[in-house]
């Protein structure tokens, strides 16, 4: 079948842009998965050794209402042109796009899965929104309209795909020294040992918790319990938003649809999970409230899990059955393998060179209708969501400006011996100058909460200007 040109879609819109209300977040702590079959032991902890466990993880956890990202591009100079002309001049390396104009929100309660063939840009783009990624990155990252600073990053967690665990110790002794090490120092040692305990109890882990890691050469716990042992050294920390490479990747089913479990679990309680997965069964996507879908670093849909087929069916682009996991559907798709390029396959008859040129012509035609049909929809969401960031960041912004009015109040009031304020403007006193000129931007900076916009430059050169009379 050659791909439907560009297909109109009937598909009515973007599937959250009507969608207004969100996931219904549990009560905001951090959840007992309600899933995790308790452990041999995990009887020995009462209800009440539990809830307050509970409530110490509850105070740590502060929400990121909202994640952007928008038209996010990443190229790396491709290694290929490594020729060198006469005279040592080397040839221009080309870029290559590794991904191109990914947009997507994902809120807290939210679950999003990001899937797509390997080498689509999955891992990239998980490492981009953790703000690890070292390179050519153009777009916006957003959270709750901020970009990435040192404050995000303490409520983000991060699992990637190569655990880095230590060999040597055990499982508890992993997430106790975790706990000890990355927990605030308002935390007893006592609670933080607690935090570590409550977490080995959540994840199933109770069972191997006096077992080693091990490594190469040590055998140790398995590839799944490994796996855990890492998502708890994030969970300890309670991250408002979590990110995930893999977590899933050589595990049995049960084990997996365990871990996404817990993710949709952890997301209920109140955060923002994003995870990438290679080929979930029909059960793990059921679990997952988002995905997006890549090919070749392109988005072809990003939207409600729930509504994928009648988007691409809406596109001209239907299952084989009518008992498809979805998720190999979509991965067939961003392959460029529809239901009758697999017959083809079957029969085998022009070659390769033929389906490969198929496919890429059903991928180029899956990218245009996401294009044209999905992203205008998105963006709207995007930008919608962005002005309620403004108006939270303005209130805020506002407070924090009350804050530092009175702060100042109070300081010239102690400075001139309860003259009025004004005394800051009248006096040739360095103070009155370095106060007047430094403060005032800065208050104008909050207002506008433009310290990370190109208004900040302008703010310190109106404090380099206001320093200058007063020399
Ligand atoms: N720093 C880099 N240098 C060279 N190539 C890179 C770099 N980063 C990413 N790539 C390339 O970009 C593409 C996307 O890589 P990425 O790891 O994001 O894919 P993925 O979808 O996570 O794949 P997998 O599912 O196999 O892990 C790959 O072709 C990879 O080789």
């Amino acid at each position: 079948m050659m791909p439907p040109n560009e297909q109109e879609s009937s598909f009515p819109v973007t599937p959250d842009a009507n969608r207004n209300e969100t996931i219904p977040v549990q009560e905001n702590r951090f959840s007992s998965p309600s899933h995790v079959i308790p452990c041999l032991d995990d009887s020995d902890d009462g209800p009440s050794h539990q809830s307050r466990q509970s409530s110490v993880l509850r105070q740590s956890l502060r929400p990121i209402i909202l994640k952007v990202f928008e038209e996010l591009t990443y190229s790396i100079k491709s290694q290929t042109g490594k020729g060198r002309y006469w005279f040592g001049s080397e040839e221009p390396k080309p870029n290559r796009l590794v991904l191109n104009g990914v947009s997507g929100i994902v809120k807290p309660g939210e679950l999003l899965a990001m899937l797509g063939p390997s080498g689509s840009g999955k891992t990239t783009l998980v490492t981009a929104l953790a703000g690890r990624l070292q390179g050519k990155l153009t777009g916006t990252v957003s959270y709750n309209g901020d970009p990435f600073t040192s404050s995000v990053k303490r409520k983000t967690g991060f699992v990637t795909q190569d655990d880095v665990l230590y060999p040597h110790l055990t499982v508890m002794e992993t997430l106790t020294y975790t706990a000890l090490l990355r927990l605030p120092k308002e935390l007893t040692r006592e609670e933080k040992i607690e935090q570590a305990e409550t977490v080995v109890s959540d994840l199933g882990l109770t069972r191997c918790c006096k077992t080693v890691i091990g490594g190469g050469l040590i055998r140790g716990i398995s590839g799944g319990e490994r796996k855990r042992v890492s998502i708890g050294q994030e969970m300890l920390v309670n991250p408002s938003l979590l990110l995930l490479d893999e977590p899933t990747s050589g595990l049995d089913s049960t084990t997996a649809a365990r871990i996404i479990a817990t993710l949709r679990s952890l997301a209920r309680g109140g955060r923002t999970v994003v995870t990438t997965i290679h080929q979930p069964s029909s059960r793990l996507y059921r679990m997952f409230d988002k995905v997006l879908v890549l090919s070749e670093g392109n988005p072809i849909y990003s939207g409600d899990s729930g509504r994928v087929m009648e988007y691409f069916g809406s596109i001209g682009f239907q299952p084989g059955s009518s008992f498809v996991n979805p998720a190999d559907f979509v991965l067939d798709l961003a392959n460029g393998i529809t239901s009758d390029t697999k017959q083809y396959d079957q029969v085998e008859i022009n070659g390769k060179l033929d389906r490969l040129e198929e496919q890429n012509s059903v991928k180029q035609s899956l990218i245009s209708s996401y294009k044209k049909n999905l992203y205008p929809h998105l963006k709207e969401e995007v930008s919608r969501t962005f002005a309620q960031d403004q108006s939270v960041n303005g209130s805020r912004a506002k407070s924090m400006a009350n804050e530092l009015v009175d702060a100042i109040l109070s300081f010239t009031k102690t400075r001139f011996k309860g003259e009025k304020p004004r005394i800051i403007f009248r006096t040739k006193n360095i103070y009155g100058h370095v106060g007047f000129f430094t403060l005032w931007p800065l208050m104008v900076a909050f207002s506008r909460c433009s310290f990370t916009r190109p208004g900040w430059s302008i703010v310190l050169l109106l404090n380099i200007l206001g320093i200058l009379p007063s020399l």
